[in-house]
């Protein structure tokens, strides 16, 4: 005698499905039978992962385990029924007429069906409407030897968000990678049938118009992070897609690497930090340009989220704080931060000794700082930015670099990422460049997960996100990037 216990799990919206379909509750049903089967083989439609396997092979040491996406997504019950007809077949059991209920089935008039059905087969299946199985891919940086030093660390392909089990436990498909360029990458594969992407600004997945045209699925781009100048907005509003972002998840991680990167330049910190490791020790090369931030004007070009806290992080500082934006703080907060609102940006700039970038890179700010920008700035103007290595035109701002006009530049990000080994600003004089690491600190990581688990699971429902995530929704972009 065999048992067979084929699970729907491409159902994901019912609350207790997971109780539902846990090994335990199979293994319950397979020992609740009258007799106690020999072997007991369970069937599993969907791809529930390894862990899941694992444990249910554990829970059942006799259960031979059929499992993997042995069924297209979208039909799950008649595909279900034939899938478990032909493992019924490959037992050498009788197949059961699957008829009757499938016509239930189809009704759709009960949550939850948990039945015998002619003695040797159990039939396992949530009964909440489903959105179907989906294919969501991820493209983040690979961690390689660093992606076990901590478990928290989950915003690389390895640690894939922390919701591969989620994602899985639910039949849906979840390929990760960080191979995201040129015709043969891993992406492209993936490109003409996934319903979601997911990328992060650290290592973006540059979501073309050409790509778009090709995924012919897709739904849903989601950000981890902020910022989603790595799609073609437009191209994905035309396509009816949806693009979102988890708005907010680093404010505080960004703001804190500016701040740092701020009091980098300002004392001139690093030369003296590559004298110790050079064996050297020479007080007047950094002395002789190293300054306090008291007293200096320091101006954001962006007051939004992140703009906002670095004026506030930075006002017992006791600097000249000023700031330009499209929209004017409320004047409470304006005044409790005690930053000055200047309208007219090339007004503001000449006026700042530290510059920081704090707006999205959008078709109004894309080459903002181009050489004739930078011309009019204080020579010696230290300039910050986390923003978009876009805002900045490169090579105007080497050439400033080297001919000491801009007396510090620093920032993680670049046109494009990663950084090709010979961009210059690898090698232009007075910079602290680093890789893109400012928003993607472990905190930042487990806040951007949880948003995007959060979408993710609003998606699924069929259910809003909140208002502030959106970049493009039905057909909109969102008002600073229009
Ligand atoms: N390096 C990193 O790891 C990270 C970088 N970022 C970058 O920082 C940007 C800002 O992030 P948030 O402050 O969270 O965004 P936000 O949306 O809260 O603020 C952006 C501000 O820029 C202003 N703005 C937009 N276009 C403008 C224009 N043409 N002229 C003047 N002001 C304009 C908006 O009015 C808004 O106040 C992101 O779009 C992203 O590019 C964000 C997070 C992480």
């Amino acid at each position: 005698m065999h048992v067979l216990i084929p699970a729907v799990v491409d159902t994901p919206v019912y609350p207790n499905q997971r109780a539902a379909f846990s090994p335990l509750m199979i293994g319950r049903m397979s020992w609740g039978l009258s007799y106690r089967p020999t072997k007991v083989p369970i069937f599993i439609i969907g791809k529930w992962g390894l862990t899941y396997d694992t444990a249910l092979s554990a829970l059942l040491p006799n259960a031979s385990v059929f499992s993997g996406t042995l069924v297209r997504p979208g039909g799950p019950v008649m595909a279900m029924l034939r899938a478990a007809k032909h493992a019924m077949r490959a037992l050498g059991s009788r197949a059961p007429d699957a008829s009757p209920f499938a016509r239930m089935l189809h009704a759709r008039k009960l949550p939850f069906w948990c039945a015998r059905f002619k003695e040797d087969f159990w039939l396992v299946i949530n009964m909440q409407a489903s959105t179907g199985s989906k294919k969501i891919v991820g493209v983040f940086y690979k961690a390689n030897e660093y992606a076990s030093m901590n478990p928290k660390f989950v915003g690389c392909v390895e640690g894939s968000l922390g919701i591969r089990d989620w994602l899985e436990s639910q039949g849906h498909q979840y390929i990760v990678t960080d191979d995201k360029e040129g015709p043969n990458c891993e992406l492209e594969k993936h490109i003409p049938d996934m319903h979601v992407l997911i990328t992060t600004p650290f290592h973006p997945a540059y979501v073309t118009e050409e790509r778009i045209k090709k995924a012919k699925n897709l739904q849903l781009l989601l950000t981890a992070g902020i910022g989603s100048d790595h799609i073609d907005l437009k191209a994905a509003a035309a396509a009816g897609l949806t693009v979102a972002e988890v708005t907010g998840s680093n404010t505080v991680s960004v703001a804190e690497d500016e701040l740092m990167r701020i009091l980098i330049l300002v004392r001139n910190f690093l030369p003296g930090y590559h004298q110790v490791i050079n064996g050297d020790w020479n007080v007047a090369a950094i002395a002789y340009r190293a300054y306090d931030l008291e007293g200096k004007t320091v101006g954001t070009v962006g007051a939004g989220r992140i703009g906002k806290l670095l004026l506030q992080r930075l006002k017992p500082f006791n600097c000249n704080l000023l700031y330009h934006d499209r929209l004017k703080m409320e004047p409470d907060l304006e005044k409790e931060i005690g930053a000055k609102f200047e309208e007219d940006l090339d007004k503001m700039l000449p006026k700042c000794d530290v510059i920081v970038i704090n707006t999205p890179l959008t078709e109004k700010t894309r080459g903002l700082f181009n050489k004739e920008r930078i011309g009019k700035l204080k020579k010696g103007v230290l300039i910050v930015n986390n923003a978009r290595g876009a805002i900045m035109d490169t090579q105007a701002v080497a050439d400033a670099c080297s001919s000491g006009h801009i007396a510090g530049y620093s920032g993680d990000v670049w046109n494009p990422q990663p950084a090709p080994k010979d961009h210059p600003w690898r090698y232009m004089p007075n910079h602290a460049m680093t890789p893109h690491i400012s928003g993607t600190t472990i905190d930042g990581q487990l806040r951007y997960a949880a948003g995007t688990k959060d979408m993710l699971d609003r998606y699924f429902k069929g259910q809003d996100f909140p208002a502030q995530n959106y970049i493009v929704k039905e057909g909109k972009l969102a008002s600073q990037y229009q």
